[in-house]
């Protein structure tokens, strides 16, 4: 039974669905870093929200860890590529907490155009100071939106009900959709000197970190106020309390802060500064929104293998995992297969096309458990998570094809590998829809099924070929579970694929190389 741990507070319905859906928990939060690598090794999956930090050393000792869930959008408290190195699929739930943070947003600019918190603590001290809160209308005023995604189109959705004008800048906002939006897509420095109120919608990227700085701040209007429910590290503080001072910025709104938990920071206590301990997501619609979906996903994949809304892993639906399982291994054996023949030169090209009922999956799983199989004999450290991105990195280039014209198979997938002076190529098919056949290596027709040992032979189909390797096998005590033999044409390259039930020694195989009419012999371990 997969054993899941959940390090962060989630709304109690995780576990339950957890445990109903056969996986077993361990609730543990507020655990120190070095508490939390000394348990991880034990787990399958880590559920969490923001306060759990998933670095590259908690992902070394989670060594049977094989999904983060997070129950939120922001994943900057995760290691993505550590967690892809390591095949960890890494999860978030990403609308479950967007209508609840949009309305935090908007609360937060409220809050900060009226002085609501300051006149609340003054009213509650007794004070009745009337003259000294005297704030701005929402009405007619321009609202900047950086980043147009999920909470910043529901943000401006609400603004416009508030009959605010909506500017956005996002670099990846269509034309067509800032149309749908009803906003208008601008540059951010006409954003800048644009708007009355600016509001942060925007994940903490290279992009994004420190957007709101001394310099853009100066680019604004007098007045302006700043709203930020995104994350702490898209404002530099300090300029913005410098701005504040000066009264070039009227106010801010801060859900979110540079440094989390934030205990101390040196805008608390500004009279034009509304802090929350980021609340943005934090309502029992979707607290509860967010955790029984991270533990849905998990769980599914987990049990099923269903994969949704993984940052680094292609989709797999609950209906289309069961189908794919055999192609799953399919993939993996040709990939392997065509791994173990191309181990030694060096891979530019792999292309990996489906014919027939192949074209009608879900390919990109397959594609990446096919790459793990052929790069597994080159780098043992890589799995279906993170092959695309090794392929990458190693200027590998991918195709993935489905070819639509009529095939000889009812389903068939064919990997071809293009190295330094040569290609190979091994194509398999599925039997009674569940058991994997290699069909064709090279091109030349063969049947057999992949098993644990397996001398791979290429030679000039001439006579007395097949006796002499049998005479070998025989004397090595090697028992032939089966033979497949296939050629090109009468007399040409031909090629002999051998199941036997041990491991095929090296001298067998020196052997074998010996046979006149042999040009090639490999022993295949699987
Ligand atoms: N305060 C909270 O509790 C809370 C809750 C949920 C989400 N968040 C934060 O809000 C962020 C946004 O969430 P979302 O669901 O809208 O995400 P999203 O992915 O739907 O939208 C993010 C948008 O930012 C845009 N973007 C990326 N780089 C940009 C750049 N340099 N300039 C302008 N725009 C850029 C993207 O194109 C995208 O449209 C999350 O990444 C998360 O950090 C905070
Ligand atoms: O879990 C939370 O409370 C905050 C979540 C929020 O920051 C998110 O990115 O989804």
């Amino acid at each position: 039974m997969p054993k899941v741990l959940i390090s962060d507070e989630l709304s109690p319905a995780a576990a339950q669905i957890f445990r109903d859906r056969g996986v077993e928990v361990d609730i543990k939060t507020g655990l120190k870093k070095d508490e939390l690598i000394a348990i991880i090794g034990q787990y399958d999956g880590l559920a969490i929200r923001s306060a759990t930090k998933v670095t590259a050393d908690v992902l070394a000792a989670a060594t049977n860890l094989k999904v983060v869930g997070r129950a939120g959008i922001g994943v900057d408290n995760v290691d993505i590529p550590a967690a892809t190195a390591r095949g960890v699929v890494v999860m978030n739930t990403p609308f479950g907490n967007s209508i609840t943070t949009a309305e935090h947003a908007i609360a937060m600019m409220f809050a900060v155009a009226r002085d609501i918190p300051a006149a609340s603590a003054s009213t509650h001290a007794g004070k009745w100071e009337k003259n000294r809160f005297m704030g701005v209308e929402l009405y007619a005023k321009t609202l900047g939106l950086i980043g147009a995604g999920n909470i910043g189109s529901i943000v401006a959705d609400r603004a416009q009900g508030l009959k605010m004008q909506v500017v956005a800048y996002d670099p990846y906002l269509t034309p067509e959709r800032a149309l749908e939006m009803g906003v208008t897509k601008v540059e951010l420095d006409e954003l800048f000197a644009r708007a009355d109120f600016i509001t942060l919608h925007t994940p903490l990227t290279d992009g994004t970190r420190n957007i709101i700085n001394a310099a853009s701040i100066a680019k604004m209007k007098d007045g302006v106020r700043i709203i930020n429910c995104a994350r702490g590290g898209l404002i530099v503080e300090e300029d913005l309390l410098a701005a504040l001072n000066a009264g070039k910025v009227a106010g801010a709104a801060l859900d979110v802060f540079a440094v989390e938990p934030a205990k101390e920071n040196i805008l608390f206590g500004h009279e034009k500064v509304v802090c929350t301990p980021h609340l943005g997501a934090s309502t029992t619609e979707a607290q509860e929104n967010v955790a029984l979906q991270v533990a849905e996903q998990m769980s599914a994949y987990l049990i099923d293998g269903a994969v949704s809304n993984a940052l680094n892993m292609p989709s797999v639906t609950a209906e289309e995992a069961p189908r794919l399982r055999p192609y799953m291994k399919l993939a993996a054996q040709l990939g392997s297969f065509a791994g173990k023949l191309s181990a030694e030169v060096g891979i530019r090209k792999v292309t990996i096309e489906y014919e027939g009922a192949a074209t009608k999956l879900n390919t990109r799983p397959l594609t990446a458990i096919a790459l793990q199989g052929l790069l597994g004999p080159l780098m043992p450290s890589v799995n279906m998570v993170n092959a695309p991105v090794v392929a990458k990195e190693r200027n590998i280039a991918v195709a993935d094809t489905k070819l639509e014209a009529p095939s000889n198979y009812q389903t068939l997938m064919r990997i071809t590998v293009e190295m330094d002076g040569k290609t190979r190529s091994v194509a398999g098919t599925l039997f009674a829809d569940a058991h994997p056949r290699i069909v064709s290596i090279k091109g030349i027709t063969v049947e057999a099924e992949v098993t644990p040992h397996m001398l791979y032979v290429t030679n000039e189909d001439k006579p007395g070929f097949i006796g002499a390797l049998g005479s070998i096998l025989g004397e090595a005590g090697l028992n032939i579970a089966t033979f497949n033999l296939g050629r090109r044409t009468a007399g040409e390259e031909a090629i002999c694929l051998v199941a036997v039930d041990e491991a095929i020694p090296q001298s067998v195989v020196d052997k074998v190389r010996a046979i006149p009419q042999v040009k090639q012999a490999q022993a295949l371990d699987f």
